[in-house]
């Protein structure tokens, strides 16, 4: 699938966003190896700190209909460069997809910008980082 294609699916998505706090609806698609497409909205929460973003809604429903090895992502908002993923995101994504995955990031005037997993959290706090660990003096 070709990122335009993949960036249309998110597109779409956003218009499900749930946003009456923010007035800022974001969309993802997330492409599986299998040729799934895993949309995503962001959610948002009178108890603002539950909001949650549109690229983890996408990797979570993703995982939770087991898949696990992911092509590209694609996100969408109208921002005036392609929109950037959120911290929280990066960590997610940095735990769940393949460094040199490329991420798509977009906005609704057509601009498009593809940035890896890595370049996004570069030195990312993981999984091997926990076990094995020296022991401190
Ligand atoms: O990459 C991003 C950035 C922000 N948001 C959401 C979170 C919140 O609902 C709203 C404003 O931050 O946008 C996303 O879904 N993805
Ligand atoms: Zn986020």
């Amino acid at each position: 699938m070709d990122d335009r294609t993949l960036i249309e699916w998110a597109r779409q998505a956003r218009d499900r966003a749930y946003t009456p706090y923010s007035q800022f609806p974001v969309g993802a698609a997330l492409l599986s190896r299998d040729g799934r497409v895993f949309t995503g909205c962001n959610i948002e929460n009178a108890a603002y700190g539950l909001c949650n973003c549109a690229e983890r809604t996408a990797l979570f429903k993703a995982v939770s209909e087991g898949a696990r090895d992911f092509v590209k992502l694609a996100v969408i908002a109208d921002t005036p460069r392609p929109v950037p993923p959120c911290g929280a995101c990066r960590q997610v994504l940095a735990e769940l997809c393949p460094p040199d995955m490329p991420v798509i990031l977009a906005n609704l005037k057509g601009d498009a910008e593809v940035k890896t997993v890595a370049e996004l959290l570069p030195g990312a706090f993981g999984r091997g980082d926990l076990h094995g660990r020296e022991k401190r003096a």
